[in-house]
């Protein structure tokens, strides 16, 4: 039987990619402050827009259902594939693009990825979450993660918005964070605190905002977890996130807020319940990602418009 070529499987990182540990000219894990911040400079040389909020746009979310995406409606976009920025991971998961995009959201200057990385698409996770950084040198202030989560609140319906309120880092009890390594003040301390990661303002806001919007029906608000993936769960690891809070589980975001929150910036972040959770044996119902992306498209425009408002009251936050 032939061999398998990593780089040609959908779904699995290029193989370039793969090294679970990668050093930068012998200083450690990760690549240095120096590498990202060519990173930043090329971007920023390449663009007017100079955003101060970053929003990450979740499964089915950023672009996969043409026209109607929040990333879409960027106005005056400039657009930067992934393959094309240096140092940068490519995506592979469907539903995730694969590119930057600046531009105005409403009249606020923003970048937006159009894809995410995902530990399960064999990215280590301080590389899923290096665009982070990148946002950081670039200027950015604030991060607005969204993600597709499965709903384990019995309360919670397919197509809800939950506000996430904290996280539980499960890969962390395992060792496994985005922050493992040498660190470099640059960026931020060794110990970084994590019990305010997601802003209280900003939750506040969104809350005011969703009434304004009467959308407040479907607007919750809860805690996430993040898996490794990419499988989804079982009844009993279901069963046991519910016992100890959980109310959303995904595979990503956790990383993306704790080096956000690292290097000092605001955060808050999205959940669009996309599948209930099935915590029962005898049941049917399988998760699958084309409810995932299904959904992402059912909730689209509502997304949008919400995100849009939000990125223009948190823009007034911020000082000149
Ligand atoms: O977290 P995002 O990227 O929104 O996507 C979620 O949905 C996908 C599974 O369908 C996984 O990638 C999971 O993390
Ligand atoms: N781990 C996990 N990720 C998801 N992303 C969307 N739905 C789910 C889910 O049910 N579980």
């Amino acid at each position: 039987m032939a061999p398998i070529n990593a780089s040609e499987v959908k779904g699995y990182a290029p193989k370039e990619v793969l090294p679970e540990v990668e050093t930068d000219n012998g200083k450690g894990i990760g690549y240095s402050y120096d590498t990202l911040q060519e990173t930043a400079n090329f971007l920023l040389s390449r663009t007017s827009v100079r955003p101060r909020i970053g929003i990450i746009c979740g499964s089915g979310m950023g672009s996969y259902w043409k026209d109607g995406s929040l990333a879409d409606h960027i106005e005056d976009p400039v657009r930067f594939k992934y393959e094309d920025i240096p140092n940068f991971p490519v995506s592979t998961v469907e539903g995730h693009t694969g590119q930057l995009v600046f531009g105005k959201l409403g009249d606020v200057p923003v970048m937006a990825m159009q894809g995410r990385f995902h530990y399960y698409e064999g990215y280590p996770l301080w590389k899923c979450c290096l665009p982070v950084r990148v946002m950081k040198l670039i200027g950015i202030k604030v991060l607005m993660a969204t993600n597709a989560a499965g709903g384990l609140k019995s309360a919670y319906k397919v197509g809800d918005i939950m506000i996430v309120k904290d996280h539980i880092n499960m890969m962390g009890f395992a060792g496994n964070n985005p922050l493992h390594g040498p660190n470099d003040e640059r960026f931020g301390p060794r110990f970084p605190p994590m019990n305010r990661a997601y802003n209280y303002e900003y939750r506040k806001i969104a809350k005011e905002v969703a009434k304004e919007l009467s959308i407040d029906n479907i607007v919750r608000e809860g805690v996430y977890t993040c898996l490794g993936g990419p499988n989804f769960e079982t009844v009993a690891e279901l069963n046991m996130l519910k016992m100890v809070g959980v109310d959303a589980v995904g595979m990503s975001t956790v990383h993306e807020v704790i080096t956000a929150r690292h290097c000092d910036m605001h955060v808050f972040a999205l959940s669009l319940i996309t599948n209930e959770c099935v915590v029962e044996y005898d049941h049917d119902a399988e998760a699958n990602h084309e409810e995932v992306l299904d959904v992402g498209r059912m909730r689209q425009d509502i997304l949008r418009k919400y995100v849009t408002k939000l990125v223009e009251r948190f823009n007034k936050t911020l000082t000149p």
